[in-house]
């Protein structure tokens, strides 16, 4: 939906824009406003339009000027100006009205988009061409000029406002201009006139009184419903010629005006919208307002935390830092349930989310219970209503899980230390990690293998002969040996035995912790990784890292596999069309894990191993009787991740599921947090008059005359020779008060962003408590 409204005089344009999803086009929760008004005193310069729609990690602005003949250097133009500074041309003719976003066009929103506004709008996104955008990242950016009658869109809704015909008359003739072709364009388009705004944003509906003579004039002609129906026809026919022109097919005009009564529901939907809108301006920043899920989170985050940290409160053992110190080393592991155990283990959060204003959603209960743990998710949501704040907790069980605090000691002591010891006796062990993008596999396996590579030969004596094998899974077929330079193809072989060989694959004979430790970095350093939205080096495959300790006839096996990032196809969209390809394999494998173990706790005598090269290669793990399987299911705290946290937490109690049950409560209401900590640093652009003029008199600054319209916003965006023409300063003052600006909103913007870093760091204090 995009919404216009202009006022002549003080020419303001208003969007409103709604987002679709681009993979379904469903509506997705997302709005934003944006709205420009011109000085009084700048009446030879009209704002034409701007729009900028901000996302969750940014926001963009774009603004339209323009110009009058007075300005020689832009005369007659649009000129598109992005938040980073550079000016670019638009398009000469103000004769549209422009939207950057390729799926509204896909979707029809706004249907007369020509090529050149749309590379110019898409190179001012900076994304050019790029269609899959995600949408939590969009920065909408809508051009709007002077709507010329052909392209103005049904969908739109355009009112001039209120200035009085003297003040009309006092415009400038190249204003004049500009307001007589927005009328035309106004008086053609099939909107009705009962879209008119007053000044205060209300709807106007057959008053004469706000308006212009001349506007009162049209609106009185075209209320009458015949005319409207004529002008709806032809404002259809309008738009077909322009079609056909534009895009080379041809269209009926017949057709064209058929759709006059689809025209006439749509109108009807409009103004339904429109409504809404007042009725949601009016309900204020308490009331209803679509956001997504991670956004919603986030933005009632104060809300969120204080109820965690209330149930946080009355439960002192969660997060306590205890993670099982106290026992000894094979305790947890007799907790295991057909020789499997599952494990989580949360990553702190860091700074840079805490900065964002994310924070810790996910509770580690290791001490009530005795024979399991639990890992509780506080899944902070909104109400469908879009007012209710509401939180579901969700129990999962886990043979142990393990807190940020916990070292890697403490991973290695009750997870890793044992299984070593079974293979080092001539078991089977295998410990597997998995979890999303960039919540700590990689780092957990890392402290694992450290410990491994001591430990391991502590316990054998000399004559035992350490081997590695170290390959790495890439998608459903691949299998590269990464301790070959060349990475050569290795293939799976099963043995009629039931052993699985990697043929191919360079087998490397250790003798001391240091050869092991180097075979193992170098073959780290050839595995497949990639830069990700969440994590700078993404394991994009999965690592397999075999030891193979063989102790006269006794051989033993310790498996370790560092999964790549269960990323879920909505991160996918993040990705190019590879890298989306490898997702899905990626999660195919670990689905045919689950399936195998799933078989193999249903006692089922046909057990899938060959669905992928994950199963093949842990078949024994599956088969023997003396092998022992370690899940780690590694998570991230963070409220935006919460959805990828579930995830993984069902995926890995699931493979134990049917001894314990996950435990989803009632989602409780959230009472709204008394006391709202805020960043207290303002930026120049936010400052009142009063508070512009009192940073002027400590700056001696004094020989400046600012109209009312002059608050901090307005004078940023001046440039030293507007200061000195709008504000009657001097050159030096002018150039003084300019460079002062920006350094003090240079010094603003620092101490918001150390505030924003303060509370976040403040709030993770009293998560934790
Ligand atoms: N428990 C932890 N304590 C401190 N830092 C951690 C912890 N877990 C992870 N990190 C840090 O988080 C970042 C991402 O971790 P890591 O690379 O292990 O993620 P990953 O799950 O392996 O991601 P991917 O699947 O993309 O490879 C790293 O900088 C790592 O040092």
């Amino acid at each position: 939906m995009v919404k216009l409204s202009a006022k002549f005089r003080n020419l303001r344009i208003q969007f409103k824009i709604k987002s679709f999803s681009s993979s379904n086009r469903q509506e997705i929760d997302w709005e934003e406003e944006a709205e420009m008004q011109t000085s009084p005193t700048q009446k030879d310069e009209l704002l034409l339009g701007s729009a900028v729609l901000g996302s969750r990690h940014s926001e963009k602005r774009v603004e339209s000027r323009l110009c009058s003949e007075d300005n020689k250097e832009n005369n007659g133009s649009v000129t598109g100006q992005s938040c980073k500074g550079s000016p670019k041309m638009v398009s000469p003719k103000c004769s549209e009205v422009l939207h950057t976003d390729n799926r509204h066009k896909k979707l029809g929103a706004i249907d007369n988009l020509s090529p050149t506004s749309l590379s110019s709008t898409a190179s001012a996104r900076g994304r050019k061409g790029n269609d899959s955008m995600k949408y939590s990242s969009i920065a909408h950016t809508t051009f709007a000029r002077v709507p010329s009658a052909k392209t103005i869109s049904d969908r739109m809704i355009f009112t001039p406002s209120s200035a009085s015909s003297s003040e009309y008359k006092s415009l400038s003739p190249a204003t004049q201009q500009i307001i007589k072709e927005v009328d035309s364009a106004y008086m053609s388009s099939p909107i009705p006139t009962s879209y008119l705004r007053s000044k205060e944003g209300k709807r106007t509906p057959n008053s004469s009184k706000q308006v212009p003579e001349a506007y009162a004039k049209n609106k009185r002609s075209s209320t009458n419903p015949k005319q409207l129906h004529e002008k709806e026809k032809e404002a259809l026919e309008r738009k077909a010629s322009y079609q056909s022109s534009s895009d080379g097919r041809s269209r009926s005009l017949v057709t064209a005006a058929s759709g006059v009564s689809a025209l006439a529901v749509k109108r009807e939907k409009q103004q339904r919208q429109a409504r809404n809108q007042d009725v949601q301006s009016k309900v204020g920043v308490n009331g209803r307002q679509n956001l997504d899920k991670r956004t919603a989170r986030l933005r009632y985050g104060d809300a969120f935390q204080a109820d965690i940290a209330g149930f946080r409160a009355t439960n002192s053992h969660l997060n306590n830092g205890s993670n099982h110190i106290d026992k000894v080393s094979n305790e947890i592991q007799d907790r295991h349930c057909n020789g499997i155990c599952v494990f989580v283990r949360k990553r702190p959060l860091f700074d840079y989310e805490f900065d964002r204003g994310d924070y810790d959603v996910v509770s580690i209960d290791n001490t009530t219970h005795s024979d399991f743990d639990e890992c509780i998710v506080h899944n902070c949501h909104m109400h469908p209503d879009m007012k209710q704040m509401l939180i579901k907790i969700t129990r999962f069980p886990v043979t142990a899980a393990f807190d940020e605090r916990c070292s890697d000691d403490s991973i290695y002591k009750h997870v890793a230390g044992p299984l070593v010891k079974n293979a080092a006796e001539g078991g089977i062990s295998t410990i597997l990690m998995y979890g999303q993008t960039g919540c700590g596999k990689s780092h957990t396996i890392s402290g694992i293998e450290e410990r491994t590579v001591i430990d391991l030969f502590q316990i054998l004596d000399g004559s035992s002969t350490v081997t590695i094998q170290f390959v790495e899974l890439c998608g459903s077929k691949e299998c590269k040996d990464l301790l070959s330079p060349s990475l050569s193809a290795v293939k799976i072989r099963d043995n009629v035995d039931g052993s699985v060989e990697l043929s191919n694959a360079t087998a490397l004979d250790v003798s001391t912790p240091e050869d092991l430790a180097d075979a193992i970095r170098s073959a780290k350093s050839r595995r497949a990784t990639e830069a990700t939205d969440k994590n700078g080096v993404s394991s994009r495959s999965h690592a397999v890292c075999q030891l193979q300790i063989q102790f006269q006839e006794r051989k033993g096996i310790l498996t370790l596999i560092d999964c790549a990032g269960s990323e879920r196809r909505h991160d996918s969209m993040y990705h190019d069309s590879q890298r989306q390809k490898e997702s899905a394999e990626i999660n195919a494998s670990l689905w045919a894990i689950k399936e195998c173990i799933r078989a193999r706790a249903s006692q089922s005598s046909r057990i899938q191993y060959r669905s992928s090269n994950l199963t093949r290669i842990l078949r024994e793990s599956f088969e023997r009787d003396d092998a022992k399987l370690s899940f780690i299911g590694c998570v991230a705290g963070n409220a935006s991740d919460t959805d990828h946290t579930t995830e993984t937490l069902k995926t890995i109690s699931a493979i134990v599921g049917s001894e314990i049950e996950i435990k989803d409560e009632k989602a409780h209401p959230v009472v709204k947090a008394a006391v709202q900590k805020k960043v207290t640093a303002k930026v120049p652009k936010h400052w009142s008059q009063e508070e512009l003029k009192s940073f002027l008199s400590k700056n001696n600054i004094d020989n400046v005359q600012l109209a009312s319209t002059h608050n901090g916003a307005a004078v940023m965006k001046l440039s030293v020779s507007q200061i000195k023409a709008q504000l009657k300063a001097d050159a030096d003052d002018a150039e003084k008060l300019f460079n002062l600006l920006r350094t003090e909103n240079d010094r603003a913007s620092k101490a918001q962003r150390q505030e924003r870093m303060r509370i976040a760091k403040e709030r993770k204090g009293n998560m934790t408590m």
